[in-house]
């Protein structure tokens, strides 16, 4: 059977990549990932548009396969408040550089809503000819002042619903179990067991050093092998 699925398999000599200019992110898509997904890494400052957070994740998609020219991950993270209508949001960055923990907090002195909500946006390419895929995570919680270890963006001010610990507060693991990026990554984990990609060792591949193999099963019209290394 695996037999007759290699014999009609179209070689993708080119690893998953994810692409982020962000240490944090990729230590965490690293964590969560595992070995479910292998990928290698390619840090990356990619220009980013304004608009929806789904539109920006799918157009740093497209730089980024047209950049590595093969299949690709990138991800945007979000913070919106809801009592200013999902604001900062794809922001959250600049936000976050000029005004500060502090800063994010004074932003909602005039609401009595703090809620709030962390969104990662994901999307996968196989190519710069193919039209990315999107999965969103979200996680609900509320702006509080700063509150432990300050040594990821806005952790210390977005405390989770379900519980009285910020997100730097947390052990990671804990983190990882319930945050807007596992969820997604979740989604992307399942896209790829329905599309039928398998792990599967490749001994010619292994040769070359420590390569897996993704087997995209006969549902598929065409069979396609690709590469992704582990980091
Ligand atoms: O889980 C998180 N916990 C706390 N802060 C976070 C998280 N995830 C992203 N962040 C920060 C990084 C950046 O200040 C902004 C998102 O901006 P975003 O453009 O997605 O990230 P980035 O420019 O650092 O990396 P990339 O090269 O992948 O675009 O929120
Ligand atoms: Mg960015």
């Amino acid at each position: 059977m695996a037999a007759a699925v290699a014999s009609r398999a179209v070689m993708v000599p080119r690893p998953v990549t994810f692409v982020t200019g962000n240490a944090k992110k990729l230590e965490e898509v690293k964590t969560i990932l595992g070995q479910s997904i292998p990928f290698q890494s390619l840090k990356l400052d990619l220009p980013e548009l304004q608009g929806e957070p789904e539109e920006i994740s799918k157009e740093k998609a497209r730089l980024a396969a047209r950049q590595v020219n093969g299949p690709v991950l990138v991800e945007d993270t979000c913070l919106c408040f809801n009592a200013l209508k999902g604001l900062p949001g794809p922001y959250i960055k600049w936000f976050l550089q000029k005004i500060g923990h502090e800063g994010l907090n004074n932003l909602l002195l005039a609401y009595e809503d703090k809620s709030a909500y962390a969104l990662c946006a994901f999307s996968f390419a196989l190519g710069p000819e193919v039209e990315p895929v999107t999965f969103l995570g979200k996680t609900p919680g509320k702006i509080v002042p700063a509150r432990g270890p300050n040594d990821f963006g806005w952790d210390p001010v977005f405390q989770p619903d379900g519980y009285d610990q910020t997100y730097a507060e947390m052990p990671k693991e804990e983190k990882n179990k319930i945050s807007h990026r596992s969820r997604a990554l979740d989604m992307v984990k399942t896209h790829f067991a329905e599309a039928g990609y398998k792990f599967t060792p490749s001994n010619e591949v292994n040769k070359c050093g420590p390569w897996i193999q993704i087997l995209c099963s006969s549902h598929n019209p065409k069979v396609l092998y690709l590469y992704t290394q582990v980091v």
